[in-house]
């Protein structure tokens, strides 16, 4: 089972419903007493979706406070890099929104911590004791090669099952250096929802929802415990 296939004519329809069916999805959690834990991914699409959640966030009924962030991988790179996922997201959504800093998990950067390998097992740790009941949502953005958080096609890092996050080096995108979620730790998820958008993509998009090594398009190797949707535009889906 690959997952629901969601598409829309453009990027901005896809962040639009991506962004309202997040909104739901955290105040359906909220209103059953829940403090629903979420996981942000990197890339432009998100950036967009990130945007269109801080716009919407005042007419939605959602408590920021009683939210958990988390990330599926972010870049090996000094707290104030442009290139962090966290600070991209800060930037968009969550200067914007009342979250509390408690529920606020940034994988730690190369101001803090001297190695990825030391970021990867600080995050686990943190992840292990805070996030134990898994993501409610975990958001993936996909590459045009098919990988997902910082998990590539044929690196070692695609073998971690023994460890929630771990180091990544010579990523083909740049930064190098990065720490990922793991596939048992991505696949803890209730809801996984892949994110693409543009024609670059659509190659990655069919391979990923047709049979195949996972190595070759570790896209292959992510399912959510009761929900996967593919929620894409009609360029990432123009080869399906
Ligand atoms: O840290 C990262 O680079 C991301 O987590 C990565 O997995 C990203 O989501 C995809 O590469 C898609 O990125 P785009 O949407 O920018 O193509």
């Amino acid at each position: 089972m690959t997952g629901e296939l969601v598409r829309h004519p453009d990027a901005e329809t896809l962040a639009a419903d991506v962004a309202s069916r997040l909104l739901e999805r955290l105040e359906e959690a909220q209103s059953r007493g829940e403090v629903p834990q979420i996981g942000l991914t990197g890339g432009s699409i998100a950036d967009a979706i990130h945007r269109e959640l801080a716009r919407r966030a005042p007419d939605s009924s959602v408590d920021w406070s009683r939210v958990v962030i988390w990330w599926g991988d972010e870049r090996f790179v000094a707290a104030d890099s442009p290139d962090r996922n966290e600070r991209q997201a800060r930037e968009a959504l969550l200067d914007h929104v009342p979250v509390s800093p408690a529920h606020v998990h940034p994988v730690p950067s190369s101001s803090e911590v001297p190695t990825a390998e030391d970021a990867a097992a600080a995050y686990s740790a943190t992840l292990g004791t805070h996030g134990a009941d898994g993501f409610d949502v975990l958001m993936l953005g996909v590459g045009p090669d098919g990988h997902v958080a910082s998990l590539f096609p044929g690196h070692e890092a695609l073998d971690a099952d023994d460890t929630v996050a771990v180091a990544v080096h010579g990523s083909p995108k740049p930064p190098p250096d990065r720490v990922s979620l793991t596939f048992p730790a991505l696949n803890r998820a209730k809801a996984v929802w892949f994110l693409v958008s543009g024609e670059e993509k659509a190659a990655a998009v069919a391979a990923a929802r047709s049979e195949g090594p996972v190595s070759e398009t570790p896209a292959r190797g992510v399912r959510g415990l009761d929900e996967t949707l593919w929620l894409v535009d009609e360029t990432a889906a123009s080869r399906l």
